[in-house]
């Protein structure tokens, strides 16, 4: 269990993390969520004691990381996979951090086969590929054989087969029972990986939820209908009370409607339909939707051939948008 309360840092006139009071638990992999900027890195430093907070505190299975004896038993972490001796070969890159860790040497070659570079395990670090570099981070990381693991952007530079190989790995890793922490950008992988997320916004947290949840509470629900009959379907739908928009290309839009409700009061009026589906927006939208006026960075989409973002229409009960609007008011008092 990493446990944070009132965590915050402020580099001089920067609050790059702002009162964060979260619990990343045991058994279910965690996603770390935000816009560039929002304070991922510089929290998951102050979780490993690699920076020191302004105010609050950070604790791994209720001790601060100072105060671990042998840490890598612990936790494990890979937060920046360039961070290695390069001249050293992969095997003794490990072995420096076993034996500065208490870990016995058989451990190393057991770590190196996990991660799949045994045929590699001599050649010298610098050689390696990012994807390399990843694996050799992520047996690092797996080294002390930890309760507690934390990855930085894991999935970066590694190919098809390597997501496919880490997103397994950390959900089994979550299964043995251990605490799994991790960030990301790719959204569909950590939509694939994660069962809980942890959101942050320009150092705020903006959620911590599960990942259903998240996606319920912050993306727009609702039925698509088509039909040859789209005239006749309008009146039946407004003599029954329905809201719906016309979305062109002849679908129609109903939010929040139920398909069976919708399919069956088509039938009752001998209506045909050539489509009835429910949409669920994707966590990308989700995330997107919740961190919209946290972003600190954006692209400009004026520019020719790019199509500025569709808006949507609100949504029709509160999410974690407003959360964040309650978290600047307060802020701001
Ligand atoms: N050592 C530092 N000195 C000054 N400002 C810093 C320092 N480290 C981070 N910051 C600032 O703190 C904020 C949070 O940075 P951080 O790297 O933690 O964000 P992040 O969420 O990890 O971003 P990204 O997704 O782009 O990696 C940013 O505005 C960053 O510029």
């Amino acid at each position: 269990m990493i446990e944070l309360e009132g965590l915050t840092k402020r580099y001089g006139e920067k609050l790059a993390v702002n009162n964060l009071t979260f619990a990343v638990r045991p058994g279910i992999v965690t996603g770390f969520l935000g816009p560039n900027g929002a304070g991922k890195s510089t929290t998951m430093r102050m979780m490993l004691g690699l920076d020191n907070p302004t105010a609050g505190d950070v604790r791994i299975d209720g001790k601060h990381y100072a105060q671990l004896k042998d840490p890598l038993t612990y936790i494990g972490a890979l937060l920046d996979a360039k961070a290695m001796h390069g001249g050293r070969s992969a095997f003794n890159h490990l072995l420096c951090l076993a034996q500065s860790n208490g870990i016995p040497r058989a451990r190393v070659a057991e770590v190196l086969d996990t991660v799949g570079l045994t045929p590699v395990a001599r050649k010298k670090a610098k050689g390696f590929s990012l994807g390399m570099g990843q694996r050799l981070g992520i047996a690092g990381a797996l080294l002390g054989d930890p309760r507690i693991l934390m990855f930085d952007e894991p999935v970066n530079g590694l190919d098809p087969e390597g997501i496919h190989w880490i997103r397994n790995l950390m959900k089994s890793l979550a299964g043995q029972g251990r605490t799994v922490f991790v960030s990301s950008h790719l959204m569909s992988e950590m939509a694939l990986t994660a069962d809980h997320l942890v959101v942050i916004g320009q150092g705020h947290l903006l959620a911590d939820t599960s990942m259903s949840d998240f996606i319920e509470q912050n993306s727009r629900s609702y039925v698509r209908l088509r039909s040859p009959q789209q005239e006749r379907l309008l009146d039946v739908l407004h003599e029954a009370g329905i809201t719906v928009v016309e979305a062109g290309n002849g679908t129609l839009e109903v939010d929040g409607g139920s398909p069976e409700k919708l399919g069956e009061l088509a039938a009752t009026h001998q209506l045909v339909l050539h489509e009835l589906s429910p949409q669920q927006a994707s966590l990308e939208e989700a995330f997107m939707r919740l961190t919209a006026e946290t972003v600190e960075y954006h692209a400009h989409t004026d520019e020719p051939g790019m199509t500025p973002p569709v808006q949507e229409p609100p949504l029709a009960r509160p999410g974690w948008g407003e959360s964040w609007d309650r978290a600047k008011d307060e802020g701001a008092r």
